[in-house]
């Protein structure tokens, strides 16, 4: 009986991993919202790889954001990215303790956050390359049919030899109509878009949004809208224009300016309309403005 059940399973059997023992965990790097991570070497090859195991209770309470929508995990998702401004996923499973996992390259680096924050030599000399990075990383994702929903400095690393990488994918959906109906409100809230606040219809859009709030904070280490921790605070500034970057900045170069500024227009229809179109002005902003670069 259990070998015509299994034989019928349309389920593949997913094979648990008891991961201290298939990994030599090093150090803890990370605490997540949502998830630990772990620097870590694999036995297999030697290489070094983050193993990030999820919270299970938390991953309930954000699956159950989606019920009824068929939802890839997050390990399904990201195994299938491939791109320089994307962190690479090497594989994924269940722990033995039944929580999902993902093991990934490691990435050497400082937060995005780190460099919003102190503001350094090396984020200033760099912006401009670390906007176009993260601008061909996301336009990667929208090609490919995804929306990130949670782009933000938090979610970006950058490389010891200056290469941005996305990390995060616990709230990627696919670009389809089922997750672009109004409601689910998931994402960091000095990131979201107003039409995702005001739970309208969204759509990539989204990302072009948090993505100039990004670039914006990158540029100024400072948010467009007064910082707000709650959904409340967040909803009192939606009808307020933005602070224009060039009050923080007022030599800042008129296109990267009105990129970053466009990017952030309440209406969706009023931003660009592709990630693409963004990163092209900061492209050929870097390219007029440091030729030899
Ligand atoms: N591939 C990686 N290489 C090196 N460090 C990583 C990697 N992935 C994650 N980390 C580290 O672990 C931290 C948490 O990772 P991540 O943001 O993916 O988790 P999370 O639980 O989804 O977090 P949150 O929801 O708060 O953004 C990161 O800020 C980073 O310091």
């Amino acid at each position: 009986m259990e070998f015509l059940k299994r034989l019928f399973n349309k389920e593949p059997r997913i094979e648990k991993v008891d991961v201290e023992k298939r990994f030599q965990l090093l150090t803890r790097v990370g605490q997540g919202s949502m998830s630990k991570v772990w620097k870590a070497t694999d036995p297999r090859n030697n290489d070094l790889v983050a193993v990030k195991v999820l919270d299970r209770a938390k991953l309930a309470r954000l699956q159950q954001r989606f019920v009824g929508l068929d939802k890839p995990s997050e390990g399904q998702i990201a195994s299938v990215l491939n791109h320089p401004n994307v962190a690479r996923t090497i594989s994924h499973g269940i722990t033995t303790n039944n929580e999902e996992f993902l093991v990934m390259e490691f990435i050497e680096g400082d937060s995005m956050s780190y460099l919003v924050e102190t503001q350094n030599a090396r984020m200033k000399e760099n912006c401009i390359w670390y906007c176009i990075q993260l601008g061909e990383g996301l336009n990667y994702l929208h090609t490919n049919d995804w929306i990130h929903r949670d782009l933000c400095p938090r979610n970006i690393v950058v490389t010891k030899d200056d290469l941005v990488k996305i990390i995060d994918f616990g709230l990627m959906v696919p670009n389809t109509p089922e997750f672009r109906r109004p409601g689910n409100r998931t994402g960091t809230a000095n990131y979201m878009a107003p039409e995702l606040i005001l739970r309208q219809p969204t759509d990539q859009r989204i990302d072009i949004f948090s993505y100039a709030v990004t670039c914006y904070e990158m540029y100024t280490g400072e948010l467009p809208w007064p910082a707000a921790d709650t959904m409340e605070s967040v909803l009192h500034h939606v009808n307020q224009p933005p602070e224009d970057i060039r009050q923080y900045l007022p030599d800042l170069d008129e296109q990267i300016a009105n990129a970053i500024m466009t990017g952030l227009e309440k209406k969706p229809d009023d931003r660009w309309r592709t990630v693409q179109r963004m990163v092209n002005e900061f492209r050929e902003a870097g390219d007029r403005l440091y030729p030899d670069q």
